[in-house]
């Protein structure tokens, strides 16, 4: 075991790791994204107890963009046959860019898994078909799990990203010509990018995927959103994809199922202890937060925890 967990440890980390801004880039492919001061810093723990700890920006909000993709995921799990989903989605890690196409035309139109963009894509088409108004039950899930009843979409960035939406909507397109897509693309693509537009803050995300560490039961909730298995089955799946291509060094540096976002968003969870949100808008060139994945680095060394 290692140093207690409480509000002056994560200080302690953020001063750490604050020297690293300036080291990334912020996401840009994004207009909207690239708008956000690169100077954020901001951590939370939500542990299975329900019990907080916060240091730095940890309730300003952000776009958690690809963190959204497991909540997406687990929205379908909630309408869908376990089968069903997988026959139109792989569990295998990429090892390319999320946005990558060429591996998708090579596999006829399966992704290799939900937290890449074309696999991101299959599910929100899924969920399309499914609910009725699959932007608002996203909504409603997530103001839940969070405890924010003012939670809401960033219409601005969602926008941003539907003017500069051409790889997306290839990668949509090219799964469709190969019969791996339902619904109208465009729709499918407004839903996604509310979805990733998602404004949430460190302590926000924190709360909400604590699910994830307590075998898929959110906070304070009797009735579980998903069960034990499929909460591990998320869990493992985040180990060998959550970071696209920074799985393996995610692995090895930190040890615990993480999922990132172009926003600088990493949620990384400790099964059966707690989930942890940082925020630093800078990312590396698998586009993952910088200065995120040191302070999760440095924070699984001082709690002593890893899943390996
Ligand atoms: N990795 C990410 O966060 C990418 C999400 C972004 N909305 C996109 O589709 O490109």
């Amino acid at each position: 075991m290692g140093t207690e967990l409480d509000n002056s440890l994560l200080e302690d980390i953020l001063a750490q790791v604050r020297p690293l801004i300036g080291r990334g880039k912020v996401a840009d492919y994004i207009p909207a994204l690239a708008e956000v001061s690169p100077d954020h810093l901001g951590i939370a723990v939500c542990t299975t107890k329900g019990e907080i700890f916060r240091a730095g920006d940890a309730n300003t909000r952000f776009s958690i963009q690809s963190i959204s993709k497991v909540l997406s995921l687990t929205l379908a799990l909630t309408r869908y046959q376990e089968s069903e989903i997988w026959q139109r989605v792989g569990k295998e890690p990429s090892g390319q860019p999320f946005n990558s196409l060429v591996q998708l035309e090579l596999e006829q139109g399966k992704p290799r898994n939900p937290f890449i963009n074309p696999g991101a894509l299959v599910v929100c088409d899924m969920l399309q078909t499914r609910l009725t108004a699959p932007k608002q039950r996203m909504l409603e899930v997530v103001r839940q799990l969070a405890g924010s009843a003012d939670l809401n979409y960033d219409r601005h960035v969602a926008r941003s990203e539907f003017d500069h939406s051409d790889r997306n909507a290839a990668i949509a397109y090219l799964m469709k010509s190969f019969g791996n897509f339902d619904n109208d693309v465009i729709t499918v693509l407004h839903t996604y990018f509310h979805y990733c537009a998602l404004r949430m803050s460190c302590e926000e995300l924190a709360r909400t995927f604590v699910y994830l560490a307590n075998k898929g039961h959110p906070l304070g909730n009797e009735q579980p959103l998903i069960d034990a298995r499929q909460a591990r089955q998320i869990n493992a799946m985040m180990v060998t994809s959550g970071m696209y291509d920074g799985a393996g060094e995610f692995a090895y540096r930190v040890g615990m199922p993480g999922k990132s976002g172009v926003g600088g968003g990493i949620i990384a969870i400790v099964p059966g202890e707690m989930c942890i949100a940082v925020w630093s808008p800078e990312l590396d060139a698998a586009g993952n937060s910088l200065a995120g994945i040191a302070a999760l680095e440095l924070l699984a060394q001082r709690i002593g925890r890893s899943i390996f």
